[in-house]
């Protein structure tokens, strides 16, 4: 890839007698936000931790800038912001305090530091929490101060492990906000096991299953790729599901109250179109339809299911057949 900051080379990692991840490769490129989506367990920390020198893999390579994490992890760590799952907060300092102390840790100069302490706290919006105590901050806040540490020493890449867990639906939206501005003047990557959080952020999409990789693209080839192939119908005196299988394309009908069919189809979502036509041509007082959002488990099972693709052996080999 060209203009990548990092690159992830046969990476494989075994913690006692099994493998985490086998076999991960990708490039991170030098802008914007990579995605790493995999559902609890499938190996993204694992991968993180490998690339941010936080322990040393089984087999396979890291590159950061060129440099060798595990060769040179001296140097590479000085590239890298890093934010792992639970934010490394002391939370009896204040913000201040602990940032000044993340700045000494990454080694920059003391004149340098009231500057670097001030351009991160900007950026992340907590200039104004200065003298607050870590402990009295809310947790989107203290999320914001550990991403202000990730940032302090100017990384060329930031990697940020399910940077959300645990924040309410604003502190949620907030966070993402931030981390696209982040992303503008230089590299993210951020661990999800969240579809829509990928969907929100991303430019670019690894997913991982069972430690290996089953896609590996941009967000827009991912949302291409991935079809909804369930719709909602919610409708007064619903049809019989006879009726509803006769439509062509209709392969499965699912009554989850009595004015509301979950339909599996598989001709694609232009079948609203036929089934709109159909209720105004047999009067079925239909009062709304909708496609459904395709879970993580579905995209997976979706991704399983795509035999002519350059993913198929790795799938194959995932799920068993
Ligand atoms: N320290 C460890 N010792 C042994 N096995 C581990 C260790 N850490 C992770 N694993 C195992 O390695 C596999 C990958 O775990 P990893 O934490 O990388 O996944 P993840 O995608 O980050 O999941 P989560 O979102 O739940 O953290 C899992 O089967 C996990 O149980």
């Amino acid at each position: 890839m060209e203009g990548s900051i990092a690159q992830i080379k046969h990476l494989s990692h075994r913690y006692s007698k099994d493998w985490a991840i086998r076999d991960i490769n990708f490039e991170i490129s030098n802008k914007g936000i990579l995605g790493l989506l995999g559902s609890n367990g499938a190996g993204k920390s694992t991968t993180m931790n490998i690339l941010c020198g936080v322990i040393n893999q089984t087999e396979g390579e890291a590159f950061i800038d060129g440099i060798n994490v595990r060769e040179n992890p001296v140097e590479a760590k000085k590239l890298i912001g890093f934010l792992p799952q639970k934010a490394p907060l002391h939370l009896e300092l204040t913000v201040d305090e602990y940032l000044t102390h993340c700045a000494h840790l990454r080694s920059i100069p003391t004149e340098k530091i009231k500057t670097a302490l001030e351009l991160a706290k900007a950026k992340c919006g907590i200039s104004h929490f200065s003298k607050r105590v870590l402990r009295n901050l809310s947790g989107g806040y203290q999320q914001r101060v550990g991403l202000a540490q990730a940032i302090i020493h100017n990384p060329k890449l930031v990697v940020l492990d399910e940077p959300t867990n645990g924040l309410d639906p604003n502190q949620i939206l907030e966070v993402r906000k931030l981390i696209k501005e982040i992303a503008e003047d230089r590299a993210v990557i951020l661990s999800t096991h969240i579809l829509s959080e990928v969907q929100a952020t991303c430019d670019n999409i690894v997913m991982i299953e069972n430690g290996q990789t089953v896609f590996s693209d941009t967000l827009y080839a991912f949302n291409n790729y991935i079809e909804p192939d369930t719709l909602i119908m919610e409708m007064e005196n619903a049809p019989s599901n006879d009726e509803l299988l006769s439509i062509h394309g209709v392969t499965g009908v699912e009554i989850i109250n009595k004015n509301k069919l979950r339909i599996r189809f598989s001709t694609g979502p232009e079948i609203t179109k036929t089934l709109i036509a159909t209720c105004v041509m047999k009067n079925w007082p239909l009062t709304e339809i909708y496609l459904e959002k395709t879970s993580l488990d579905g995209v997976f099972a979706q991704l399983s299911k795509k035999p002519q693709d350059k993913f198929t052996e790795t799938i194959s080999e995932i799920s068993g057949n």
